[in-house]
């Protein structure tokens, strides 16, 4: 039988969401800022759509101002540049993202250095990155801070815990390292050339998977009791001929094990535009002198 607790990432973020919301009502009314938030998005990724679409809706929900740049699959990386530049120069943009991935003939490092860090609501840029290693007073990325949210929502304080990241991408799995690093974790990132990866699983406390493969991480590696949170989407045939999306963790077998454990759909995912919404209103605070509030850790 199982006994983990389900995650729930969905309600999660819908109550993030909305204590966004009154924070931005306030900082209207106090101090006549509204947030403005440009997401850029090149070519017709069908998922990308969904995604961009989606951060339209939930930024005009929250009360803030949303500004779409839709630009056909063919846009040159000059014009693209352009573009950042006018909305770096813009007030009334206080957030600016450029939807990944970007077509093969752009490089998306140039285009991430080429956004204001302090517009830098993906937490992307170099600048950034470099604040989080080092202890500064940077902008996070939204896919790591919601996993931190809900893993302190679930745990409390993670000091001295054992986490194992599996995954070492510039936007989820370092940044996520050095998140649980902040809170005193034992961290360790695991990837493709971890030998014995699932001994690595098994010892911890805590398993972040983020590596992009469907059901790798299967219960047999997870410690009991630990807490799982699936980063992993991944669109894959079901067996009625229908696709479907499952995480990097092996979801029926790990919910057997598991103390915790986020599903998917409706896990990490909806965290990551609502900690998008979190980290636009960080930035108009910011940019106006105001003190941010402290959004989705309790108290
Ligand atoms: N510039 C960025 N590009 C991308 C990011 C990012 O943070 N910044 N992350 C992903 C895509 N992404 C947001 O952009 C994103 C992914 C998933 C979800 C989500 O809510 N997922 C749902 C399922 C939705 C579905 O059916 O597909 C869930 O897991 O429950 C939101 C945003 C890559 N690009």
């Amino acid at each position: 039988m199982s006994s983990a607790k389900i995650i729930d990432g969905k309600a999660f973020a819908a109550k993030l969401r909305g204590d966004i919301a009154s924070e931005v009502a306030k900082l209207k009314a106090e101090h006549g800022v509204v947030p403005g938030l440009a997401v850029v998005l090149v070519g017709e990724d069908p998922a990308s759509e969904v995604y961009v679409r989606n951060k339209g809706k939930q930024t005009l929900e929250c009360g803030m101002n949303s500004y779409e740049h839709k630009l056909p699959a063919a846009t040159s990386q000059e014009d693209l540049l352009a573009i950042i530049t006018q909305l770096n120069n813009d007030p009334k943009v206080h957030g600016i993202l450029c939807q990944l991935p970007v077509p093969k003939h752009i490089d998306e490092n140039a285009v991430l250095a080429a956004i204001d860090p302090a517009k830098d609501v993906d937490g992307f840029h170099i600048i950034n990155a470099g604040a989080l290693a080092t202890g500064g007073d940077g902008i996070a990325p939204c896919t790591p801070y919601g996993c931190l949210m809900l893993l302190k929502d679930t745990l409390g304080d993670l000091s001295g815990k054992r986490a194992v990241v599996v995954g070492r991408s510039n936007i989820v799995g370092k940044p996520m390292a050095q998140l649980l690093l902040k809170e005193n974790c034992t961290v360790t990132i695991a990837h493709s050339r971890t030998r014995d990866l699932a001994e690595e699983v098994r010892r911890a406390d805590i398993v972040i998977a983020a590596v992009g493969r469907p059901n790798m991480i299967t219960g047999d590696w997870i410690a009991k009791g630990a807490t799982v949170i699936d980063v992993g989407i991944n669109r894959i045939e079901g067996e009625n001929g229908k696709m479907k999306l499952v995480g990097d963790v092996d979801f029926a077998s790990a919910v057997e094990v598991a103390g915790a454990i986020t599903p998917v759909p409706g896990g990490v995912g909806p965290m990551t535009i609502a900690c998008l919404l979190n980290n636009t209103l960080i930035a108009a605070c910011r940019a106006n002198g105001v003190t941010p509030p402290k959004l989705g850790f309790g108290g």
